[in-house]
């Protein structure tokens, strides 16, 4: 069920729809009428134009919005490198002889799992221009003041905020942990419905975008007062700072299809077999971004929520497989039916990685208790909620990944399969030709 509601403030309303065009403004009259970019815009506001698609991306896919705030988001110092951020790639100079490729655009994406213990200052503001990061979280609330609004994000909730949008996060219920996906060509869609129709899985009146919302906090020019604002970006997957004197959380109004969201997963209608057999699990895909071939993901989002198992004569969980594509799988909450949980088991918070052609499937012990579960109508997953970022691209792991952050699970592997039984029984009637022989 969905995530339940209370009292919310009242920068947390929220205007409903996916890929919707949105208008909103924190004061009567900020957004120009029959415009977007008069000789003097309403209220003494800066017209700024944002892009998150090429100019000239065809209608369907075009994304931009218009922001009207009190200074420009140009007006900053110039960057600084942060030398010892965590994605640091600043060497030494060296006499070593190089050459020069041309840049290509980034391209596929970056997962992450996050911990926090404390918000960030109100002096302080982040944006990736590397992608769009989508936030699943996990443990603890986050309450994210982006440059178009606030969005409440709790755990079974998930966000993006899409490349170039600043944003601060705090934490209003204490520490918090989840995961992220980070987006580096495109954005997320809806998966199409195909002969479902035209309603089920997420339902775009479901996703939420933020209202206008505006701090006042500024000097006169860009170089006015104390420079105490600090803007860190990640571009290139390093780290730059500049400061600056004003807010940027300024922006009173706002209206195009550019902006950040939030979904409940709650929210989830899913879909299964009232028939057989297990169906793929591309019935879960809450949001797609797609490559430029059809059908193939450069990543889906998909979910494993509470729902019901009825399937006849079917064994229920996951089939054993290897898959082209590539799946990062976490857990947000209860257990996963492929992995029972206990010792070696999958955990809240953790998460697994079976690369392309990876052979993976329920855990022995899970498997042995899905073979003879007596088949009745069975809820799976009560208050639990697994989830999968899947992708056609094979996922190299980073030094923090394989070492530094010291939690990959030992004896993963064994644990999990080494104990999968012989079931065969040569029936006494076949003539078998064993050869060559063992
Ligand atoms: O590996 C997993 O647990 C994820 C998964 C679930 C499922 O129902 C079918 C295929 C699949 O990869
Ligand atoms: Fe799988």
């Amino acid at each position: 069920m969905p995530v339940t509601a209370f009292e919310l403030p009242e920068r947390h309303k929220y205007q409903n729809g996916f890929g919707s065009y949105f208008e909103t403004e924190a004061v009567p009259g900020a957004l120009p009428v029959g415009q977007n970019s008069p000789q003097k815009p309403p209220h003494g506001l800066y017209a700024e134009k944002f892009s998150g698609t090429a100019f000239t991306a065809p209608r369907h896919e075009n994304q931009q919005s218009w922001l009207y705030r009190i200074l420009p988001s140009c007006a900053h110092p110039p960057f600084t490198s942060v030398a010892d951020g965590p994605f640091k790639s600043d060497k030494p100079a060296d006499p070593a002889r190089l050459e020069y490729i041309p840049n290509q655009p980034a391209q596929g994406i970056g997962m992450y799992i996050y911990t926090a213990g404390k918000s960030m200052d109100n002096h302080s503001a982040f944006y990736s221009a590397d992608g769009d990061l989508l936030i699943v979280a996990q443990e603890g609330a986050l309450d994210i003041r982006t440059e178009l609004g606030w969005l409440l994000v709790r755990p079974m909730e998930i966000c993006v905020i899409p490349r170039g949008v600043k944003y601060q996060v705090h934490l209003p219920s204490g520490p918090a942990r989840g995961y992220a996906l980070e987006l580096y060509q495109g954005h997320f869609t809806l998966p199409e419905l195909g002969p479902i129709g035209s309603n089920c899985l997420a339902n775009a009146r479901d996703f939420q975008a933020p209202v206008a919302c505006f701090s006042e906090d500024y000097g006169a020019t860009a170089s006015e007062g104390p420079n105490s604002y600090t803007i860190t970006v990640k571009f290139n997957n390093s780290l730059f700072q500049t400061k600056q004197p004003h807010t940027p959380f300024d922006v009173v109004a706002w209206h195009g299809n550019y902006y950040p969201y939030k979904y409940d997963l709650g929210r989830f209608n899913t879909i299964g077999s009232i028939s057989y057999d297990h169906p793929d699990p591309s019935i879960f895909t809450v949001l797609s971004a797609l490559s430029d071939h059809p059908g193939t993901a450069i990543a889906d989002f998909v979910i494993f929520p509470p729902r019901w198992l009825v399937a006849e004569g079917t064994f229920r969980p996951p089939w054993y497989h290897r898959n082209t594509m590539s799946e990062f799988m976490g857990l947000i909450a209860g257990d996963y039916d492929a992995k029972k949980g206990g010792q070696g088991g999958f955990m809240p918070g953790g998460a697994s990685l079976h690369n392309v052609m990876s052979g993976h499937g329920p855990d022995a012990n899970s498997f042995e208790g899905a073979r003879n579960a007596e088949l009745k109508p069975t809820l799976v997953g009560k208050g639990s909620c697994a989830f999968m970022f899947e992708s056609c691209l094979m996922v190299g792991v980073t030094e923090w990944g394989h070492k530094m952050c010291r939690k990959v699970q030992e004896g993963y592997s064994d644990e999990s399969w080494g104990g999968v039984k012989v079931h065969w029984k040569r029936p006494e009637s076949a003539t078998v030709d064993v050869h060559p022989p063992n």
